[in-house]
């Protein structure tokens, strides 16, 4: 009896980062043009300590690119998990399985890499761009983004002009970009002039979709 009561109140103060229920607790704003977006603030519980772990154990890169005919610093530090390669922690190995189970019936397949980004303060970004590399140039999509540490916007705008929307990510928040949003809209992460501290996007996708 008394182990059993010891054992329950363990459960709930468990320390560690762990996955909140997804189900019913994520709310779908359907956007122009068969794109939508579905939102969980706080999915990840503990993601602070999951945002340190990541922090230390992830193999960060440093990217350069041609822009024009000078190479320039991409201004992140990232990291690729193919679908063979096992998934720096067990939590986002988790993670990525429930997304398929959640999804499955809609997506019609599972969600299969990750690419990891990490934003180290207010001067790393990523300029606006749709994830139309494969697949998602033509066919809609999932992509589903958890976010760590320090929030920072998300900003998303139709291709063809309108307003530009604004999420506040951070701390275990769950947002997935649906159908034709790759496509037709765009999504960016602008620089900050404000002290900052560091963000840790995960972003799952479907197989030959990046
Ligand atoms: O930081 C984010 O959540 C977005 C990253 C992104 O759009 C990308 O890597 O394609
Ligand atoms: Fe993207």
């Amino acid at each position: 009896m008394e182990i059993a009561l010891q054992g329950s109140l363990l459960d709930g103060i468990q320390d560690g980062p762990a996955l909140e229920e997804l189900g019913t607790s994520v709310t779908r704003r359907e956007l122009s043009a068969g794109a939508w977006l579905d939102v969980r603030p706080g999915w990840v519980r503990g993601s602070d300590e999951l945002f340190s772990r990541l922090v230390e154990d992830v193999p960060w890169r440093a990217e350069r690119r041609q822009m024009y005919e000078r190479m320039v610093d991409v201004p992140r530090l990232v990291c690729w998990y193919g679908e063979h390669d096992a998934l720096p922690d067990p939590v986002l190995e988790q993670a990525r399985q429930t997304l398929s189970d959640h999804y499955r019936d809609e997506l019609g397949e599972e969600f299969c890499t990750a690419g990891l980004c990490f934003y180290r303060n207010g001067q790393d970004s990523v300029a606006w761009h749709g994830d139309t590399i494969g697949r998602s140039k033509h066919e809609d999509t999932m992509v589903a983004i958890v976010s760590l540490g320090e929030p920072r916007s998300l900003l998303l705008r139709p291709r063809t002009g309108g307003d530009t929307l604004r999420y506040r990510l951070g701390h275990g928040d769950l947002l997935v970009m649906g159908g034709s949003c790759q496509r037709t809209w765009e999504h960016a992460v602008p620089k900050s002039a404000r002290v900052v501290g560091p963000r840790i996007s995960v972003q799952f996708r479907p197989r030959g979709v990046a």
